[in-house]
Formats: structure tokens, C-alpha cells, sequence
């Protein structure tokens, strides 16, 4: 069988949010979490730090000449020895337990010095032109740090557009069909059943696998429920509150005939959920006029929903554009939803944020 487009850098990013994933789970389980604020007030923790590294270390051994754009810069811990410390201790045991995966990522990292200029790799500008992948270590570190959801991201796009889409939600059910609770969000865990790798290649349709702690499992294939009345939906929508304007979420979901409480989740886990039909909206209204959303919080949840037959704009029904740079300047806002009822959805989303 001829390989197809993009086969090899699925396969990369797949083994690479693996092994960041796992990493990240030790780090809930066993060690302190060496959390600081940023200057956004936002918090990091070790297990951000370390997972960058293993994935831009990744990306690095196979596709040298592609830029990296990453959340996290290496400034705190080359200010502070012990962090610099427990990080690199982190990172030197994280590998996957199949040595033929663990060669194809190129093995461990050589040096603490190795280590934060690894993780410095992931500073470019971004952009329109070329090979670029996007990464978010840890996306919803709040999540993490409280035991709920939250997810490693990965994507890679060429030429400003997104070509293929990793996240590994190591607190959601393996089970595709598991539709969402309400307690999802602050009652996960990565207990037995738990742990999924999701991903999308354009126009070849979008996965999930079970995490695994070798080589990546074989795959399912996932697709959005379908939606007989929009009044029946699950929609879900971020934790915090600062982050989206869950008012005008319950005024538009009102407006659609919605009568089930939302799901309130942390991280790019809302995408995941509902491009395999545990959920079927994910609604982020811009809450703070000069927050301008990062790519890297977007860019594997874009292509996963729309490979398993979403649609995703921003408020005003324009397609994300990932090709400005760092964040989605061009952009308000978040509405995901099945392609059918998509427009029907900003109709009413328009109709509130305009009143
Ligand atoms: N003010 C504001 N408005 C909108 N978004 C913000 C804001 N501040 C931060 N962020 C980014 O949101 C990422 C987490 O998004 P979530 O949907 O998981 O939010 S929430 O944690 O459920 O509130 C979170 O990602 P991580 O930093 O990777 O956790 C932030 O990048
Ligand atoms: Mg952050
Ligand atoms: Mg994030
Ligand atoms: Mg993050």
C-alpha cells in the first residue's frame, strides 16, 4: 500500500504526545508539580516544561528543518537551579517502554543545557509560509493540577494551514461512546479505562486510540453524533469563567431550546468530546475584549472536529486562521458544532453577542 500523505509525521506526533503524556501523568502522580505564574497570572508546572522538551526533541531528530511554535520558554528555569534540576530529572527518565518507538523519537536528551535550548526551539513567530508545528504541553494546566481534564497538543501546519492534529487526554474514557457527564470536568481520573490519543490528518478523517505506554495502539475511527433536534445537544465550554462568557453561553443556549446544563471542562478535551460524539457544541465566547487566542490552543482541536464532520469559525462564522503568527489575531471566540446545525448555532450566537 503507497503511504499516505502526512503518514509519518502522523505516526511522529502520535509516539511524541505519547511519551509527553505519560510523562505528565508521573508528574500528577508522584512528583511535587514545581508550579509557578507566569506573567499572564497563568500557572506552569514542571510537567509543561518537561513535555515540551520531549516533543520538540521528537520533532527535532525527524524533521530537522521545521519551525516550532511552543507556549513555554526555558527563562525560569535557567534563573533557577533546583527547577532546572527536578525538570531535567523528569525528562532524562521519560521514554516509551517499546525500544523501537523510543529509537524513532531518538532516544533521551542529552544534557540539562541539551534540554532548555530544546525547549527554547519552540520561540518562532509562526506564520504563513512552510512547515510549522504548534504545540501546547499542557493545555488546561489548571485542569491538570486539580485532577481534571486536560490535554497534550500537537499540530503541524504548512503554509498557514493545518495539516494533522494530536491531543492525548490522559483523564478521558478510552470509550468513544461514553457520553459526557456533567462532573467530567472536576471528577476525572486517569483511572482504569481511561487515556486517549486523538488525531486528524486533513481529508483522511479523525481517530482515537487508547494511550498506551509503548507503541501507539490501532486506532478507531470517530465522527460527530448526529443531531435530529439542536435542542437535544450537550454543549461544553471552559472552566473558568474569566475565559469565556458562560452569561451569554446560557442565553444562547436557551435561544437553541437547550435544556441541559453545559459541561464544563478544562483544555482542547471539549474538541476531542465532541468529534467523537460524547458531546455535540463547544462554545468559547471572548470574555476579555484584549484576549487574543493562541494558536497553540486551537490547532489540533480545529482539524480533529473537522475531520469527523465539524465545523469550526470563530463568533462571527469565519474559519480560524492559523497563518498570522503566534496567536489568532483575526479571530473572536470559539463556536465548534456539527457542519448541519453549525449555522444555525452562530445565528443564535450572533443574536446575543449582538444585543
Ligand atoms: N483570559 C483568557 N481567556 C481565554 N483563554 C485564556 C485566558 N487566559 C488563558 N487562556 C488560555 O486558555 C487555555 C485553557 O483554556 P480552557 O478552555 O481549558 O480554559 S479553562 O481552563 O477551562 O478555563 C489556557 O491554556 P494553558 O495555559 O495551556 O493551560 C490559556 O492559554
Ligand atoms: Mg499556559
Ligand atoms: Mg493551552
Ligand atoms: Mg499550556
Amino acid at each position: 500500500m503507497a503511504s499516505q500523505e502526512y503518514s509519518k509525521e502522523l505516526h511522529i506526533a502520535l509516539l511524541a504526545v505519547q511519551r509527553a503524556t505519560l510523562l505528565t501523568k508521573s508528574v500528577f502522580h508522584s512528583h511535587a508539580k514545581g508550579t509557578l505564574n507566569k506573567s499572564d497570572a497563568s500557572p506552569v508546572t514542571i510537567g509543561d516544561f518537561g513535555a515540551q522538551a520531549l516533543i520538540i526533541a521528537a520533532l527535532q531528530h525527524n524533521f530537522p528543518q521545521d519551525e516550532i511554535v511552543a507556549e513555554e520558554e526555558a527563562k525560569d528555569l535557567r534563573e533557577n537551579d533546583q527547577l532546572r534540576e527536578t525538570v531535567w530529572d523528569l525528562v532524562k527518565g521519560a521514554s516509551l517502554s517499546d525500544a523501537t518507538a523510543e529509537n524513532e523519537l531518538g532516544g533521551s536528551i542529552s544534557s540539562p543545557e541539551a534540554m532548555l535550548d530544546i525547549i527554547d526551539k519552540g520561540n518562532s513567530k509562526g506564520g504563513n509560509r512552510g512547515r510549522i508545528w504548534a504545540i501546547d504541553p499542557i493545555d488546561g494546566t489548571k485542569g491538570f493540577l486539580r485532577g481534571g481534564q486536560y490535554a497534550v497538543c500537537l499540530g503541524l501546519m504548512v503554509d498557514g494551514d493545518v495539516k494533522v492534529g494530536v491531543l492525548g487526554c490522559p483523564n478521558l474514557p478510552v470509550s468513544d461512546s461514553e457520553r459526557l457527564s456533567e462532573n467530567i470536568g472536576a471528577d476525572a481520573t486517569d483511572a482504569e479505562g481511561k487515556g486517549v490519543l486523538f488525531s486528524a490528518v486533513l481529508g483522511q478523517g479523525a481517530q482515537s486510540r487508547p494511550l498506551s505506554k509503548d507503541t501507539v495502539s490501532s486506532p478507531s475511527s470517530i465522527h460527530m453524533k448526529p443531531l435530529a433536534n439542536i435542542s437535544e445537544a450537550t454543549f461544553c465550554e471552559s472552566v473558568e469563567a474569566g475565559h469565556s462568557s458562560q452569561g451569554d453561553a446560557a442565553a444562547i443556549a436557551q435561544k437553541l431550546g437547550i435544556t441541559k446544563p453545559s459541561v464544563r471542562m478544562d483544555s482542547q478535551a471539549k474538541y476531542g468530546s465532541i468529534a467523537r460524539g460524547a458531546g455535540d457544541l463547544y462554545l468559547r465566547l471572548p470574555a476579555r475584549k484584549d484576549y487574543v487566542e493562541k494558536i497553540w490552543d486551537h490547532a489540533a482541536g480545529d482539524l480533529i472536529v473537522r475531520e469527523a464532520g465539524g465545523q469550526v469559525t470563530d463568533v462571527e462564522g469565519k474559519r480560524l486562521d492559523f497563518s498570522l503568527g503566534r496567536t489568532l489575531a483575526n479571530n473572536k471566540g470559539v463556536i465548534a458544532a456539527p457542519k448541519d446545525v453549525h449555522g444555525e448555532v452562530i445565528e443564535a450566537v450572533k443574536s446575543i453577542l449582538n444585543k
